[in-house]
């Protein structure tokens, strides 16, 4: 089995500390997102992983050994670091069988990827005239090639369309399940929510987690009750009595954390306030990942400032 590790990693542009003294490891078996705002130093770690830029100090290697010492690399590890890479001339089947024949992978295993992407009526058109989605769809192709124990991908749902979304994710999943390391970095927290067991999050080039999604959820979150009725304030006052605060949701719902719905519901009828809805809200990966990170974040917009009319 074949694990990514990455050992004390430090990685300095100029002044800049890209990626600061990172260690974590990558399991095969399961698929683990790469999370972190932006700036945060994932695709740095993801291109030293793969020999495309020098750690300042510090080690990141693919079972064992650095990515530069793997003969035929695309047998080892699949990488889609940036779709745009193939070249725009080319037809889609000729950029495949170029790869396959600098890492000596048989040509049938290009037609074999390019069914398994949906690329096999367009195998013969030119890359210039794919779409951002077939393109990406191009790109997974690549990094499937070789057959690989370690797939790396940053954003792999970039650009497909709904069906497409559902394609990868059910992909990676198996590839998962086969035994295979994956990783895979991106800012759609729904999609990644759905697709990673497990998470890695970065903030300013350092390690914030590495965990087990719901165990990641879980720890930086706070459940929370959603109710609505007809008497907001009454039911925010009793509630406040007894300790608990309500927060409007802006949508005509009030948010209680803390409390379970059944003490909300009970507390509503001894004091006859009417609940039209109560219901337990399941935290998402956002909410947890949102606050994790809000001191990470280094590119923050302004609120915006309301104009009066
Ligand atoms: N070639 C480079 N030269 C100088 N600075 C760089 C270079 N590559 C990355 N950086 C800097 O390193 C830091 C980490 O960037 P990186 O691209 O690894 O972040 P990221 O987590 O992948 O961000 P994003 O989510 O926006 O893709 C940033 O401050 C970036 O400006």
């Amino acid at each position: 089995m074949t694990s990514i590790d990455i050992q004390g990693l430090t990685k300095v542009y100029g002044t800049a500390r890209a990626v600061d003294d990172l260690t974590f490891r990558v399991e095969p078996g399961r698929v683990t997102g790469f999370l972190g705002p932006n700036g945060a130093g994932k695709s740095t770690t993801m291109r030293v992983v793969l020999g495309l830029d020098r750690p300042t100090s510090g080690t990141a290697t693919v079972g064992g050994r650095h990515f530069r010492e793997l003969a035929d690399p695309l047998r080892h590890v699949g990488a889609l670091l940036d779709a745009g890479a193939a070249h725009k001339a080319r037809r889609a089947r000729d950029h495949l069988l170029a790869l396959a024949h600098s890492n000596r992978i048989p040509a049938r295993r290009v037609d074999e990827v390019l069914a398994e992407t949906g690329l096999a009526p367009v195998a013969r058109k030119r890359v210039r005239t794919f779409s951002l989605g077939m393109r990406q769809r191009l790109g997974i192709a690549a990094a499937l090639l070789g057959d690989p124990a370690v797939l790396m991908l940053d954003e792999p749902a970039n650009g497909l369309d709904p069906e497409g979304i559902i394609w990868i994710r059910t992909l990676l999943k198996r590839l998962a399940a086969d035994g295979r390391t994956v990783l895979i970095s991106s800012h759609l927290m729904t999609e990644t929510a759905l697709t990673a067991d497990h998470l890695i999050v970065l903030g300013r080039g350092r390690l914030l987690a590495d965990t087990a999604m719901g165990t990641f959820i879980r720890h930086n979150t706070h459940r929370r009750v959603r109710v609505r009725t007809t008497e907001g304030k009454r039911l925010h006052a009793e509630l406040a009595r007894v300790g608990f605060e309500a927060v409007p949701d802006g949508a005509g719902r009030w948010l209680v954390e803390g409390v379970e719905p059944a003490d909300v519901g009970a507390l509503a009828a001894r004091h006859g306030i009417p609940v039209l809805e109560l219901a337990d809200e399941a935290p998402s990966l956002e909410d947890a990942y949102l606050r994790l990170t809000a001191d990470a974040a280094e590119f923050v917009t302004a609120a915006p400032t309301t104009q009066e009319a």
